[in-house]
């Protein structure tokens, strides 16, 4: 399914005065994150659905330097996820030389394909790593409960906020050598967990997602406090569910 585009009908995707358009945004937001511990040392990221296309992000680079001409354009529509390396119809590709597409682009696209995601966010926080170390070795899953900050979190990332008396439930699945290979574990927790706003991974960090990148960012946010608070409450031997 090729979509032929001229030249500068290409580059056009990614060049706009508007500073919300996806290519700039891309680039402010991965600024913000690195600023929060969250994309430092090349790691994590943000994609971003607009319409019929998906905007990525370089792999292996300085998140926080990323300018619009570094971004990918690839169509929504894939007969398959597109996992680095496999052929794949780029409907803009930088002219950079030794540029390659993020290799979260198949975790990004579970989102956007089971979710109907408009943005997903990859983040290295510490605050999600450590939880994924100080709650026991074989919990599957976090949970938490009578915390303010979990009214800003979605059902399944894209549905209605929880509430105060809501208990938030997030998977946890094991790291890979490769980011790629996380694609199937991922996957398997979404279909597992159909209420989770995100998926945890043990010792490397979170995938969060939202119908927009507005709620992706405010999600992340909320998830990242919860989870800095949990650590905290688990150092300070406190119970992560009920008020007691
Ligand atoms: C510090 S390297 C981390 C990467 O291997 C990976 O975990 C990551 O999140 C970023 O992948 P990238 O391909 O640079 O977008
Ligand atoms: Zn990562």
């Amino acid at each position: 399914m090729s979509t032929k585009l001229t030249h500068e009908e290409a580059e056009a995707l990614v060049r706009s005065n508007d500073p919300e358009h996806p290519a700039n945004l891309i680039c402010e937001l991965c600024r913000d994150f690195y600023k929060l511990g969250w994309v430092t040392g090349t790691g994590g990221g943000i994609s971003i659905r607009h319409g019929e296309h998906v905007y990525l992000a370089p792999s292996g680079v300085q998140k926080e330097r990323i300018k619009p001409e570094h971004i990918f354009v690839l169509p929504f529509a894939q007969s398959s996820v597109p996992k680095p390396g496999s052929q794949r119809d780029f409907i803009r590709i930088p002219s950079t030389k030794g540029l390659k597409e993020s290799a979260c682009t198949p975790l990004f696209w579970n989102a956007f394909t089971m979710r109907e995601a408009g943005a997903c966010i990859h983040t290295h926080s510490q605050h999600a790593v450590l939880l994924t170390l100080l709650l026991p070795r074989d919990a599957k899953s976090f949970k938490m409960s009578h915390q303010e900050m979990i009214k800003g979190v979605r059902i399944g990332g894209v549905g209605k906020t929880l509430r105060f008396f809501d208990t938030l439930e997030v998977p946890i699945i094991e790291n890979t050598a490769d980011e790629e290979d996380l694609t199937e574990g991922m996957a398997e927790a979404m279909r597992k967990y159909p209420d989770a706003p995100a998926i945890l991974v043990r010792r490397h960090g979170v995938y969060v997602w939202g119908n927009t990148w507005e709620q992706a960012k405010t999600q992340s946010e909320c998830l990242d406090y919860l989870f800095e608070m949990a650590t905290k409450m688990l150092l300070a031997k406190l119970p992560l569910v009920g008020d007691e």
